[in-house]
């Protein structure tokens, strides 16, 4: 089963992420961006105010293709649990703003360019947090952890929770951590112990 963490910058995460470890010890970690040398292409390109928006969607779909390639298939292969900290969604919610204006219907061309060849989530857990909480926690420190342009990430992932309620379970990242972390295992527990039946 791939079961994936996504929401805005700052909403907790890779906090979440680490604490799991613990909790599933047979699952496998991983993350997008990745540690590989696609992944510090993306994280240049994530520190330069003036990337071209259209080679960074594709700069992160490369590094997408490799973890699937790499990583993602091989362990579902195993029938192992596979978590990711990001994945396709954030592609779908973070670089439709930036090539808004740029494409037409950005998310869809987005979809439409994964669609024939990657591997969609099993169940994804969206930790929702306003985008003043995100910008905040995250330290706005890059172009993206700001929260005018978390906003438009937010209506986003609202499209894409609105377009797949099935897959999507929202918890409320602006609880402690403690809360967020048993909301978040209780939920894995559960669409596992689903799956196994
Ligand atoms: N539930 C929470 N309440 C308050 N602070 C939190 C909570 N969860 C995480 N934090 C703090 O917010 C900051 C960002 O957390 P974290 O790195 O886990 O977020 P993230 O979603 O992975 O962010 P990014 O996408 O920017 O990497 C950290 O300082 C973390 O300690
Ligand atoms: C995978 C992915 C990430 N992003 C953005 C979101 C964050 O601002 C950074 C890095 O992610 P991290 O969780 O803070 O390490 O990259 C993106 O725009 N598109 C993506 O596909």
């Amino acid at each position: 089963m791939l079961l994936t963490l996504e929401g805005l910058d700052g909403s907790g995460k890779t906090t979440v992420w680490e604490v799991l470890h613990e909790e599933f010890p047979d699952a496998v970690f991983t993350r997008e961006p990745t540690d590989s040398w696609y992944g510090e292409a993306v994280n240049r390109s994530i520190e330069d105010d003036d990337a071209d928006s259209v080679a960074e969607l594709f700069l992160y779909t490369a590094d997408h293709a490799a973890h699937l390639a790499d990583t993602v298939r091989p362990a579902l292969e195993e029938g192992k649990l596979v978590i990711s900290d990001r994945y396709s969604d954030s592609r779908y919610a973070y670089q439709a703003v930036a090539l808004d204006g740029v494409v037409s219907r950005p998310m869809e061309y987005i979809i439409g360019v994964h669609k024939p060849w990657t591997r969609p989530p099993d169940c994804t857990i969206y930790l929702d947090v306003d985008p003043e909480t995100g910008a905040a926690r995250s330290g706005a420190t890059n172009k993206f952890e700001q929260a005018g342009f978390l906003a438009q990430v937010q209506s986003n992932y609202e499209r894409l929770m609105d377009a797949e309620p099935g897959r999507f379970v929202r918890v409320d990242a602006t609880q402690s951590p403690e809360d967020v972390i048993e909301s978040v295992v209780s939920t894995i527990e559960r669409v596992t112990e689903d799956a196994d039946e």
